[in-house]
């Protein structure tokens, strides 16, 4: 499936979610790295070079889920203190560990799953923008914990981390924050110093060591990049040839029972 002859982009072509009536499992990778460290650009270039970045939902074969959309409910106590920057989003506790699980289980077993997205601005779940995971090859699984929580940990099959300096990552913050999630230079750093940056260290960056690669600097690591959508597309074609002899000893057998 992946055509590996072309160099510069590893291309899945669309493939038939079922095999033998059998739904293919999809190979599962976790992004984990601080904020801003680049997580989602890493995951976009990884679809980009997989030619499936301009793919319509239905067709696309890899596909990129965050995990901010797993925040749990606060409570409206909680929302207060979120409103002035008080609650800490970067603590395992703000995630709902279960639901994530949950999610997880159900795209692995190949179903199609309504995921809602997260408005940074109410500080809340938005359940009427949700995004729908059709069956893929590929499930890129991006956050700051999504190596936190040994249940989910054990559901990669690779694990990577984007490893990006506190500088970086603080002067991408600022003006992302203030553009895109309606903060104001204050809240974002008093955030930042009062949980971002403790949280990063005691739950974020012990994680590291779970990672099978990690990529410094990010996107900018196009080298790095280039390595993973190859070993990607190795074993997509693996797990096809593998898929395509079963389909074919699948057939032979039933015509020897013809017979
Ligand atoms: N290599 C890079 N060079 C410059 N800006 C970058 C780079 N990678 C990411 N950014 C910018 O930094 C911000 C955070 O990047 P993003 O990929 O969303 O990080 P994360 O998903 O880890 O929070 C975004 O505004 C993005 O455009
Ligand atoms: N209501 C929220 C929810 C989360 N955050 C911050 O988002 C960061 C995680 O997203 P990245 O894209 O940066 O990985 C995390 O550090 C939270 O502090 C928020 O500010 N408000």
């Amino acid at each position: 499936m992946a055509d590996l002859n072309n160099k510069k982009s590893t291309r899945l072509h669309n493939g038939d979610p079922a095999v033998n009536g059998k739904v293919k499992s999809p190979f599962l990778i976790g992004v984990a790295g601080g904020t801003a460290s680049g997580k989602s650009t890493v995951c976009k270039k990884i679809m980009e070079q997989l030619g499936q970045a301009e793919m319509d939902d239905t067709q696309r074969q890899v596909v990129s889920i965050s995990q901010d959309s797993f925040y749990r409910e606060l409570t409206p106590a909680e929302k207060q203190k979120a409103q002035k920057s008080k609650f800490n989003f970067d603590h395992p506790d703000a995630f709902n560990e279960e639901e994530m699980y949950n999610t997880l289980q159900r795209i692995l077993k190949g179903d199609k799953v309504e995921i809602p997205s997260y408005d940074y601005r109410t500080n809340s779940l938005d359940f009427e923008n949700k995004l729908v995971i059709y069956p893929a090859d590929v499930v890129l699984f991006e956050g700051i914990l999504v190596f936190y929580f040994p249940k989910i940990r054990d559901l990669f099959h690779m694990k990577l981390f984007v490893d990006t300096d506190s500088d970086t990552r603080l002067a991408r913050r600022v003006p992302r924050d203030i553009n895109e999630r309606g903060r104001d230079l204050d809240a974002v750093l008093t955030q930042y110093m009062t949980f971002v940056k403790p949280a990063f260290e005691e739950f974020c960056s012990p994680t590291k060591k779970f990672a099978d690669v990690i990529i410094p600097r990010g996107a900018d690591n196009t080298v790095a990049i280039d390595l993973i959508v190859h070993h990607i597309g190795e074993i997509l074609a693996a797990t096809n040839i593998a898929q395509h002899n079963n389909t074919v000893r699948a057939a032979a057998s039933s015509m020897k029972r013809d017979h």
